[in-house]
């Protein structure tokens, strides 16, 4: 017999033995051709793309180091291999290369305190805005609110849910705001008295967990009740945060490991465990919604009950799995920013004697009841609240990651820069609340900044604050927190302030916010703001 590959390459025929010889040669020849070609066509690719990007693209010429133009390895080295660091990175680079710079191949950066740009760059009408495709996963997918890319479909979604975080629908939720925070002061009170040390972190994040989970789905798990106040619920959602970073390197990660078997991640994994039960409760609160769940039950209306009678939103938009995303950002976003603000918060009038003497006697002018709050509006009125609260907004930040938008319809000019059409533009709220033009001594929390001031003044200070972000996507739940951190700060100052003392807190290694996983997380070592009852306490 004839071999087939021998008549193909040679004109001569060969008899079978050389046949089987020559072929397995012609094969291995075949490979490494194969490969050689393979590797150079892959290092031609990326020499070209490296080309591009540093010479052609339409962002080639702004400033910034040449390797993070370059290649988002830069990226995920600050950000996956050191922990969250990038944001620091990032402004060394500003302090080198100005207050415009090219983060990654794609992404410009801005640090500056130019109101007029940002209002350019975050309008609240009249201008398509985009998030950026490169970050908008980072928590998984885009087809959350939150993560949503395209204006027009982030909009439709947003609107199906705004209005229950309107004022007037948070006054009407405020009977329940109330009775979860006396619920709060009550058990950290049980707490000191038998002479034990509570973790403001855990206790402030059961409050926001439940309120948030109360309005989305009339459900409570209930963490304000729990020993402890059930930390693990804080620490799930701080792991999730942790992978934000990677994602945003290797989108596909999470939806190939949603695709591994139970038995495997539970024995290989605790994180991806852990962010796999969190789904799973998810998904099961949404189909108790979708089967007509619990609403007759409660006092006040609940945002999946009303997503799902929303007609103006598409049934394709119903689906479980999108519902069941948009529950973990409604409940994620609702519960860690508002606690994190109340931790630092606390720890810092704490910590200064004078600071808890003026907010205390404030406290007790507005509330002579220690045990009847007023309302939040009240609680709006007084200036040395207000000022320690901004204070703690602008030390907490909110997000310390770059708040990234495209427009793709517009270029944007910032000063003698022309910024091309869909370009990703960002600030990041860690710098802007930390630069000492405007906030002198930014490391330090003075509320005096905040006092004595022109109410104009006042205002424009105010503009300098981006914890909810701004425009079209700003914070949803911006009104939820006011009053939620209007009423636990107010209250439990008012009845516990003479009566709480830290205990082993350090602000470097337990309170700051030193790594950036969208969420600020404070140091690894962080034991979180824990107090103990004061000795000698008045009453
Ligand atoms: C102190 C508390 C809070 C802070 C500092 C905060 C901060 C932020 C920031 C900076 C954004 C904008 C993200 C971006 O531009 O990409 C945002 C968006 C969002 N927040 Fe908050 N948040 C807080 C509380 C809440 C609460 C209580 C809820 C709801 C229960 C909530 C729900 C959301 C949602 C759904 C979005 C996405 C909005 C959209 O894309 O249209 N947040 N938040």
């Amino acid at each position: 017999m004839l071999c087939t590959t021998s008549i193909l390459i040679s004109q001569a025929p060969l008899s079978e033995d050389e046949c089987l010889y020559s072929a397995h040669l012609d094969d291995m020849n075949m490979t490494t051709t194969v490969l050689l070609y393979g590797a150079l066509g892959t290092a031609l690719y990326t020499l070209y793309g490296v080309v591009w990007r540093l010479y052609i693209s339409p962002v080639a010429h702004f400033p910034g180091s040449k390797l993070a133009a370059a290649t988002f390895w830069y990226e995920f080295y600050y950000d996956v291999m050191k922990g969250g660091q990038y944001v620091y990175e990032i402004e060394r680079m500003h302090r080198i290369y100005g207050p415009i710079i090219r983060i990654n191949p794609y992404e410009i950066h801005i640090n500056d305190n130019d109101l007029e740009f940002m209002s350019k760059l975050y309008p609240s009408v009249g201008h398509e805005v985009d998030k950026f495709w490169w970050s908008a996963g980072m928590f998984g997918t885009t087809v959350q609110t939150f993560g949503t890319i395209p204006h027009h479909l982030h909009k439709m979604r947003r609107a199906a849910f705004a209005k229950f975080f309107s004022p007037s629908y948070i006054r009407k939720l405020e009977p329940v705001l109330v009775d979860l925070v006396n619920t709060l002061i009550q058990k950290i009170e049980e707490g000191l008295d038998a002479g034990k040390t509570v973790n403001l972190v855990h206790a402030y994040s059961a409050l926001t967990q439940d309120v948030v989970m109360e309005y989305c789905f009339s459900f409570s798990r209930n963490c304000l009740q729990e020993e402890k106040f059930a930390p693990q619920w804080y620490e799930w959602m701080q792991i999730n945060c942790t992978f934000t970073p990677v994602i945003k390197q290797f989108p596909w990660l999470l939806p190939m490991l949603d695709k591994l078997p139970d038995w495997w991640v539970k024995s290989t994994d605790e994180a991806v465990w852990l962010i796999r039960k969190q789904q799973a409760e998810y998904a099961a609160q949404v189909r108790a919604v979708m089967r007509g769940g619990d609403q007759d039950k409660t006092s006040h209306v609940t945002i999946f009950h009303e997503i799902l009678n929303e007609p103006s939103l598409p049934a394709s938009e119903k689906t479980e799995f999108r519902m069941k995303n948009e529950a973990r950002s409604l409940v994620g976003a609702g519960t860690l920013t508002s606690a994190h603000m109340l931790s630092l918060t606390t720890y810092w009038v704490l910590k200064d004697p004078e600071i808890l003497e003026k907010l205390s006697k404030e406290l007790v002018m507005a509330m002579p009841d220690a045990l009847s709050p007023p309302s939040q509006q009240m609680f709006e009125t007084l200036p040395y609240l207000n000022a320690v609260m901004d204070e703690g907004f602008r030390l907490s930040y909110g997000s310390m990651h770059r708040l990234s938008r495209s427009h793709p319809k517009d270029m944007l000019q910032y000063r003698e820069w022309t910024i091309p059409t869909g370009t990703p533009v960002g600030y990041s709220t860690y710098m802007l609340h930390r630069n000492p033009v405007i906030f002198p001594e930014p490391e330090e929390f003075k509320p005096e900044r905040w006092l004595n001031l022109e109410p104009a003044e006042r205002q424009r200070l105010h503009l300098h604050l981006n914890n909810f972000g701004r425009g079209t996507r700003q914070c949803v739940g911006m009104r939820l927190a006011y009053a939620e951190i209007y009423l636990a700060l107010g209250c439990l100052f008012r009845r516990l302030g003479n009566k709480m003392e830290l205990y082993d807190t350090d602000y470097e290694r337990d309170v700051a916010f030193v790594q950036d996983y969208f969420v600020p997380a404070p140091s690894r070592q962080s034991r979180g703001v824990r107090i103990k009852v004061r000795e000698q306490s008045g009453t």
